[in-house]
C-alpha cells in the first residue's frame, strides 16, 4: 500500500516495504545489538495496517491537520495515514469542519498567538470509544459546550473531550493541567479479558493486538508459584501486573506519571482485583528503598520508556535475588546496554523475542527474560 503523505512525516521508513523483508530487517538488527544471544523470529501481525490507537496532530491556518514534517515544525497534511483507524480520521475530518465553523484560533508558535495547539486522539478498538484532546494555550475555549455536543453527535464513539492547557513556550504536547468538557475524562477499553480506563495523560501500548501477544509471551517466559510476590516496575495503569495478579499471591506495581498511578487503582478496584497494590514512586528509588528493607521478592517485570533502566535499579536486584526478571522494552538498544549491567550481578538471559509492535517504523519491541546463575 502507497503511503498517502509520500512518508513526509518521517515515521514510517519501512512502508512500501515487502512486510517479511521487515520482519527480518528487525531481526538482524537485534542480532547486532545481542550477539551472544539466540534472537528468535520477530512476531509480525496479520494485517499490519491501522494499528495505532493514538495520533497527535496539528493544524495549520487553513485549518488542514497533519503531522510534523520529519525534523521540522511544518505540517504535512493529510487526510489518510495507512497506521490510523477509519474512526479517528472521521473524528478528525469532523473537527477540521468546526474548528473553521466555530472559529477556534490555531496557534502560530512564531507569534505564541492563537488557541489550538494540537489535538490528540486516542480509541479503546475493543470498545469502540474515542477520547479527543484538544491542547489549547487558555483554560477557557468559548463555546465549548455546543462544540461538545455537536462534535458527539456527529462522532457518536466519542466518549469524553478533555481540554489540556498549555502555554509554555515548548514542543512538549501535553501540559499537567487539563479540565474535563465533556464525558468522564476517560475511555475504556478491554485488554487480556481485563477492563481498562484510559485518560488523557496515561500510557498505553499504541497496538493492542501485540500488545495482548506481548503480554501473553510474558506470561509464557515465567515460572511463577501461586505464593510469589512479583513486582510490577514502569507499570502505567496497571495493565501487565493486573493481567498476573491471578497466578500470584500479591504484585506490586510502581508509577511515576501520577495519572496513570491513579488509573491503576481504579482499574483494579474496577476488575475486582484484590492481591495488586500500587506505589506512586520514581522505579529506582523504589527499588533501592525495597532493597535497604530486604523485602522477599520472587519476580521482576520491568517496562522502562525508551531510555531503559538505570544502574542503581539493577544494583537492586543484585540485593534483592528475584528468581526472575522479565524486561519488556521498546528500545532494544538501551536494553541490551542494562543487559551487561544484569550479567555483571549474575543475572543472565538465552533469548530475546522481538515483538513487531509498529509496523513499518524502524521501532521495535523486544521481550528478555533474565535469571540468576549460581
Ligand atoms: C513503556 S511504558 C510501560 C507501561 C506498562 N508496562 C504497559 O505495558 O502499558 C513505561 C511507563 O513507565 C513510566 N515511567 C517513566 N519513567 C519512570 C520512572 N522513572 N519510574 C517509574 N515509572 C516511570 C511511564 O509513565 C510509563 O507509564
Amino acid at each position: 500500500m502507497d503511503c498517502p503523505i509520500k512518508k513526509q512525516c518521517g515515521s514510517c521508513q519501512y512502508i512500501g516495504m515487502d512486510y517479511s523483508k521487515q520482519l527480518s530487517i528487525k531481526k538482524e538488527k537485534c542480532e547486532k545489538l545481542f550477539p551472544h544471544q539466540r534472537v528468535h523470529d520477530v512476531a509480525g501481525m496479520q494485517n499490519p495496517y491501522f494499528y495505532r490507537n493514538k495520533v497527535i496532530v496539528a493544524f495549520n491556518q487553513k485549518y488542514e491537520y497533519g503531522l510534523y514534517e520529519e525534523t521540522s515544525h511544518r505540517i504535512v497534511p493529510m487526510k489518510a495515514c495507512l497506521l490510523h483507524d477509519e474512526q479517528t480520521h472521521l473524528v478528525l475530518t469532523q473537527l477540521q469542519k468546526m474548528l473553521k465553523k466555530y472559529r477556534v484560533s490555531i496557534y502560530d508558535e512564531n507569534r505564541n498567538r492563537g488557541f489550538l495547539r494540537h489535538v490528540l486522539i486516542r480509541r479503546a478498538v475493543t470498545t469502540n470509544q474515542t477520547l479527543v484532546v484538544l491542547v489549547g494555550r487558555e483554560a477557557v475555549m468559548k463555546g465549548s459546550k455546543n462544540f461538545c455536543q455537536e462534535l458527539v453527535k456527529a462522532c457518536p464513539s466519542v466518549q469524553s473531550v478533555v481540554l489540556n492547557i498549555n502555554n509554555r513556550q515548548t514542543s512538549i504536547v501535553l501540559s499537567k493541567q487539563e479540565k474535563i468538557l465533556y464525558g468522564k475524562g476517560f475511555i475504556v477499553d478491554k485488554l487480556c479479558g481485563l477492563t481498562f480506563k484510559i485518560s488523557a495523560q496515561s500510557f498505553y501500548q499504541i497496538n493492542h493486538e501485540q500488545c495482548t501477544y506481548l503480554y501473553h509471551q510474558v506470561l509464557s517466559l515465567l515460572d511463577l508459584h501461586k505464593n510469589d510476590v512479583i513486582l510490577d516496575t514502569y507499570c502505567g495503569i496497571g495493565t501487565i501486573g493486573m493481567f498476573l495478579a491471578q497466578y500470584v499471591d500479591t504484585v506490586i506495581g510502581v508509577e511515576l506519571n501520577h495519572e496513570a498511578y491513579k488509573d491503576a487503582i481504579n482499574n483494579a478496584k474496577m476488575n475486582k482485583i484484590h492481591n495488586i497494590h500500587f506505589v506512586h514512586d520514581d522505579a529506582t528509588h523504589f527499588m533501592v528503598e525495597l532493597a535497604k528493607q530486604k523485602q522477599k521478592i520472587d519476580c521482576v517485570i520491568m517496562d522502562p520508556p525508551r531510555a531503559g533502566s538505570t544502574q542503581a535499579f539493577i544494583e537492586s536486584i543484585k540485593v534483592l535475588q528475584p528468581r526472575q526478571v522479565i524486561y519488556v522494552s521498546c528500545d532494544p538498544s538501551t536494553q541490551a546496554r542494562d543487559l551487561k549491567m544484569f550479567n555483571k550481578i549474575g543475572y543472565k538471559s538465552r533469548d530475546v523475542y522481538p515483538v513487531d509492535m509498529f509496523p513499518h517504523t524502524n521501532h521495535i519491541e523486544s521481550l528478555i527474560s533474565l535469571s540468576r546463575v549460581s
